[in-house]
């Protein structure tokens, strides 16, 4: 089967270069949350950066940040030992890179098997990765609770991928099901950001920008609701803050 061969011999860490340390940056996005997020994108003129409802955390408190390291799946139900062979690739990969990511999986709408797994999460956080977002499925959900590993999917069961689904590709533009649009594009570098309302994709090109205002955002946020829990005159607080 051909493929680009996961851009074996490309240097992708440009990709990963923001102005602000990612590690820096991940600290900072954690502070904030997806609403505060998705208004901003909004207002920029993005509005169709939210990843599909039915992608939730395996538990209701994880929350995730970091930049994607992209995965493309397929369909395979001959288990072609080509891909088999070749994805363990991928986890030097991550691991060259030097960088915190987010393993971020598209796989092809597949709505059989798990996509992931403890086994990925133990390998891919030796490897650099700080979460997993997966649209599709995930399995060994109670290791990845035990570890404390935040994991956002559609679903989980307990079915083998082998046989039925495969990787195929990586670090290349993919598209996971959107909450406003079909899909949401995904590129190496873009920046992955989730917790229980869902998980909104921020182009690279924007990701420090849309921090800073959403910092400033959450900011006077805080402002207007301690000004709201005090009973005062909510038309006047509103006027002040302009948030509801
Ligand atoms: O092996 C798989 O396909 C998924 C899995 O169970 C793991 O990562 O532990
Ligand atoms: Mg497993």
């Amino acid at each position: 089967m051909e493929t680009n061969q996961g851009g074996c011999c490309m240097d992708y860490t440009k990709n990963y270069e923001y102005g602000v340390p990612v590690p820096e940056l991940i600290e900072r996005y954690k502070q904030l949350y997806t609403g505060a997020v998705y208004d901003v994108l909004d207002h920029m003129g993005y509005p169709h950066q939210a990843l599909a409802t039915a992608l939730k955390p395996v538990r209701q408190d994880m929350m995730l940040a970091g930049p994607a390291f992209t995965i493309k799946g397929i369909p395979d139900i001959k288990g072609d030992e080509e891909l088999r062979t070749r994805r363990i690739h991928l986890f030097n990969e991550m691991r060259a890179l030097g960088v915190p990511l987010v393993d971020t999986r598209d796989c092809s709408m597949d709505t059989q098997a798990a996509h992931y797994g403890e086994m990925n999460a133990v390998l891919g956080k030796a490897s650099g990765v700080v979460g997993a977002v997966i649209d599709g499925g995930c399995r060994d959900t109670g290791f990845l609770l035990r570890d404390d590993f935040p994991v956002f999917c559609t679903y989980q069961n307990p079915v083998e991928a082998y046989m039925r689904w495969s990787y195929y590709d990586w670090q290349i533009p993919i598209g996971l099901r959107g909450a406003l649009t079909s899909i949401v594009p995904v590129h190496p570098g873009d920046f992955m950001f989730g917790d229980l309302d869902g998980v909104i994709v921020v182009p690279k090109a924007i990701a420090v920008e849309v921090l800073e205002r959403t910092e400033e955002l959450v900011a006077t946020e805080n402002r207007a609701r301690a000004e709201f829990a005090t009973g005062a005159d909510p038309v006047q607080i509103y006027k002040k803050y302009g948030k509801l």
